[in-house]
């Protein structure tokens, strides 16, 4: 089987990072990294979107489903560049339980 090309999620964090290292008004990543209510709007969003990809799962709509579960990722890829965790540490974690 072809591997997947899983290069925007690189992207993406590159993406989110430059948006933490260089704040713009217009940009939605730095409306949640910058939020008067820190690192808890990106957790409210998080929670959110891990209830609509739920809910999305319940209807049996696979386009819902991958709708809800990018939105899903990508508030979880601006959680861990909030918290400076990279996708190198995540995937090793993975690898670590690799059986
Ligand atoms: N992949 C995404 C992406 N996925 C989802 N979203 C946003 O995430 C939000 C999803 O939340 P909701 O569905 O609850 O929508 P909402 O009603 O706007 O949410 P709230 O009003 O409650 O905040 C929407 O505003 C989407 O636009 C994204 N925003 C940005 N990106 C990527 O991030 C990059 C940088 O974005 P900016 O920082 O905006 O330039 C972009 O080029 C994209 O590649």
């Amino acid at each position: 089987m072809p591997e997947t090309d899983l290069s925007i999620f690189n992207e993406l964090y590159d993406i989110i990072t430059e948006r933490k290292e260089n704040p713009s008004e217009d940009s939605y990543v730095c409306s949640l990294l910058n939020h008067r209510k820190g690192i808890n709007k990106i957790l409210e969003k998080v929670g959110e979107e891990s209830i609509e990809t739920i809910l999305a799962v319940k209807s049996e709509d696979k386009e819902e489903i991958i709708y809800e579960s990018s939105d899903l990722l990508f508030h979880l890829m601006v959680m861990f560049v909030a918290k400076g965790i990279t996708l190198d540490e995540i995937a090793t974690e993975l690898k670590k339980r690799r059986k």
